[in-house]
């Protein structure tokens, strides 16, 4: 029997880029991921293991790092054009790129915060007891946020496991799930939404953070002080990290443009904010 090769292409699948715009105060980002393959000359590595054609996918990885520092990230179709012509006539081996950009979109919601279109979740859980009370629990879930300055993270415990760096100004990010319990029955739940919602929103924009915890802290706050109908807020926030990619390899520098926004894992501050006068719910109430 003989067999052959069959059509095959191999590249760096989902490079998660974030790159922020800074126009003095005023921040831009784009956010999107970045899958590229290539095809050409490809017989040698798949039947001798001879990889003198391969161009690597870290390679790959890294080309579209540096043409977002270097070109930015204007319409994807261009910045996907701009990569795909590069690995084509920079190397006489790759015949062929396919390069695939899913954007996500950001609405702004302060000079440097932006809130993530689409996904987010509204959600409730009410409970009924015999005695004749009820609890009415509000909350939302997936209302994903950034600030690309603002955020701040040192002076915590070090020990021989340590490697984190303290850092000044990082990118702060986080996919928001927020529970509220309401004291008895509240007029207008959709107003009410509307203001917590709302208040999460401008305290996550309005803190200069030292921590998410601080962040988490400063939301819960705001929820009650803008909401005298709750009582008590309870938050999860996942720590989205991400990294500053190092671009010195490559001759460029990186004051906090291109980012690595990485999958997992990820830092889960999780916490509760409640009124000193709350009343005891008697159960668990999430
Ligand atoms: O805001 C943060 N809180 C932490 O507890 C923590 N831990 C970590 O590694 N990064 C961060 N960031």
């Amino acid at each position: 029997m003989s067999v052959k090769l069959g059509p095959n292409r191999y590249g760096k699948a989902e490079t998660r880029l974030v790159h922020v715009v800074r126009e003095g105060p005023v921040h831009r980002v784009k956010d999107v991921n970045v899958s590229t393959a290539l095809s050409g000359d490809m017989e040698a590595v798949h039947l001798t293991g001879d990889n003198a054609a391969v161009l690597p996918t870290d390679t790959q990885k890294n080309t579209a790092y540096a043409f977002a520092r270097k070109h930015g990230v204007g319409q994807i179709e261009e910045f996907a054009l701009l990569l795909a012509r590069h690995f084509v006539t920079s190397q006489p081996t790759i015949h062929h790129a396919r390069v695939e950009i899913e954007e996500y979109g950001w609405n702004r919601a302060g000079p440097h915060s932006f809130v993530r279109d689409g996904g987010e979740v509204r959600t409730c859980v009410v409970h009924h007891d015999r005695d004749g009370g009820s609890t009415v629990v509000s909350g939302l879930k997936d209302l994903v946020v950034l600030n690309t300055t603002g955020s701040e993270f040192h002076g915590y415990l070090v020990d021989e496991y340590t490697t984190l760096p303290p850092t000044r100004d990082r990118v702060l990010a986080t996919a928001v799930t927020a529970r509220w319990r309401h004291i008895g029955e509240t007029a207008s739940y959709a107003q009410s939404y509307e203001q917590a919602r709302q208040a999460l929103l401008d305290a996550f924009a309005g803190t200069h953070s030292r921590s998410l915890q601080q962040t988490l802290y400063a939301m819960g706050e705001r929820v009650l002080t803008v909401c005298p109908e709750i009582c008590e807020v309870r938050l999860a926030l996942p720590n989205k990290h991400h990294f500053a990619v190092d671009l010195s390899p490559f001759g460029m520098d990186n004051d906090n443009e291109v980012f690595h926004a990485a999958d997992r894992p990820y830092g889960l501050i999780e916490g509760g904010v409640l009124r000193d006068d709350a009343p005891d719910a008697g159960f668990a109430w999430e």
